[in-house]
């Protein structure tokens, strides 16, 4: 590794200019990163998802940082098998006294893609179309985590001094709810003791303007257990004398939501924060094209037809999904079996004021109450898989001040201020937990498909990221400065004061 030169002024061009003449290797570790299929729902990927962590340790240690690799422990399937959970990563790159330091949170796990899911080219080989870099994961997140990485490897390539001490929380469960994850960072609270702020960058934007999301929902997942008997059974001589669990799982599905998306669990929206008029305003004001946001879904019409209701759905009320059904028949032909247990999966992000446990008992009540009226003999068991609250973060927080700053700077406009519908499971416990600042960046566009077939990042955005990244450092360091001058400032007339005192 070169020495690092302590006092080279950084020009933002000569670091932009580095980063447009790497685009291709950038590009090539993307590749290399992607072809790892780290898919954390599937116990099959196992070992590939623990390479993958430690391929992310060793990079992150070609910079020079201290790296910890954190034995996660083992986790239980609901089989009651047991796996290796793969490990997290600590790390940490710089320990000046007068930086700001700045803990960096990612994941390198990924949702599950297979080719016969839809995808138009394979999704563990990056394919470069139309200036699109195709690829599961390209966006979710390992495009944005070696995005931040390339930033800080810009700066020590030029031999620049890095403005910010550099802190790294990486892990391989994200998409599972980050389980144990909490317990890691209560076990490592000194990890955190000169922590400043907290940078995750694992959203999209919401149109093509950049954006800063400072608000994301939680998520309560759920699994319904409906249980008939041992082995399944042949429908023709069967079907008509038994109570099937399929029958029995898709009306216990069918009475958790109508067709306009309301939830029916009573109850169930007791505790969403009331709509002031003043938030009412922020929704009039953002930029939000819905016919460009339908072409992104491909969807012919969504449930509301305002752009106001929609944002207000996506980020400030709850919403039910169903994801799936787990035993059941869903591959091609006609089998004609009565599948004898069925798992049906669904999940309800949450919003402020929801809580986990009160959502967890009116959800149970519910189905109980809903199957008891189907005098049905098979045994049902509920389940909640993950529970992870929302994060709301103060826009006129400092860091957020850095950013848009910094977008500036990159893109030469001002960020959309957005939040987002879907979950990151650890941000409000890094906001509860360490008290530190929490601020998400995010680098991809607002049509890259996330957990969907075909997700991409643009490699325009994965490059301009790089150098959003990069121009942030600088932004944070002045930031920095400026507050140590304050409080010195201020120490001084509190000083003074005293002295005048005695
Ligand atoms: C936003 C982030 N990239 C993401 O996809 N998070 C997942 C996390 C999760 C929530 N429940 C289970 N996993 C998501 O929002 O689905
Ligand atoms: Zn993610
Ligand atoms: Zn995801």
């Amino acid at each position: 590794m070169l020495p690092l030169h302590a006092n080279a002024a950084t020009k933002l061009e000569d670091l932009f200019q580095h980063i447009d003449a790497h685009q291709d290797d950038f590009v090539q570790s993307l590749k290399d990163w992607v072809a790892v299929p780290s898919d954390s729902s599937d116990p099959r990927f196992r070992e590939q998802l623990i390479r993958m962590v430690q391929m992310t340790a060793e990079r992150i240690r070609t910079l020079g940082a201290t790296v910890q690799l954190v034995d996660m422990g083992l986790e239980t399937l609901h089989g009651g098998q047991t796996i290796q959970f793969p490990p997290a990563i600590l790390a940490q790159l710089g320990n000046s006294t007068d930086k700001a330091t700045v803990c960096f949170y990612g994941h390198v796990d990924v949702q599950p893609a297979k080719k016969e899911d839809g995808w138009k080219t394979d999704p563990y080989t990056i394919t470069e179309i139309n200036g699109n870099l195709y690829g599961r994961g390209a966006t979710d997140n390992k495009g944005p985590v070696l995005a931040w990485i390339h930033a800080i490897d810009t700066y020590i390539a030029l031999q620049k001094t890095i403005p910010v001490n550099l802190k790294f929380i990486i892990e391989g469960v994200e998409e599972t709810g980050s389980p144990g994850l909490e317990e890691l960072l209560k076990g490592h609270e000194e990890f955190f003791s000169d922590v400043d702020y907290i940078v995750i960058s694992d959203n999209v934007w919401l149109s093509r303007k950049p954006a800063l999301t400072y608000g994301t929902r939680g998520n309560a997942y759920f699994f319904v257990e409906v249980e008939s008997g041992k082995k399944d059974l042949h429908s023709g001589t069967f079907g008509g004398i038994i109570h099937e669990s399929m029958r029995d799982l898709v009306y216990l599905l069918a009475s958790l939501a109508d067709t306009a998306g309301h939830i029916l669990i009573p109850g169930i929206y007791d505790d969403v924060a009331p709509l002031t008029e003043e938030e009412s305003k922020l929704y009039e004001s953002i930029d939000f094209d819905m016919e460009e946001h339908k072409n992104n879904t491909e969807v012919n019409t969504f449930l509301y037809n305002t752009k106001e209701e929609i944002l207000q759905h996506m980020w400030r009320y709850p919403s039910l999904s169903i994801h799936g059904i787990e035993g059941a028949f869903a591959g091609v032909g006609t089998k004609t079996v009565i599948p004898s247990k069925v798992i049906g999966k669904f999940s309800i992000r949450q919003v402020p004021n929801m809580k986990i446990p009160v959502v967890e008992k009116l959800v149970k009540k519910h189905l109980e109450d809903v199957f008891a009226k189907l005098n049905s003999p098979n045994k049902l068991k509920v389940s909640l898989e993950i529970g992870a609250m929302p994060w709301v973060a103060n826009v006129d927080d400092p860091q957020y001040e850095a950013a848009r700053t910094a977008i500036r700077k990159v893109f030469g406009v001002t960020p959309d201020m957005i939040r987002d519908g879907s979950t990151i499971p650890l941000a409000r416990t890094f906001q509860d937990l360490t008290k530190k600042k929490v601020i998400m960046i995010p680098i991809g566009g607002a049509d890259d498909g996330e957990h969907s077939q075909n997700e991409k990042i643009s490699r325009s955005n994965y490059i301009q990221g790089t150098k959003l990244f990069a121009s942030f450092f600088l932004e944070l360091a002045k930031l920095h400065e400026d507050l140590q001058k304050k409080s010195n400032s201020n120490q001084v007339k509190i000083s003074q004061r005293i002295r005048s005192q005695t």
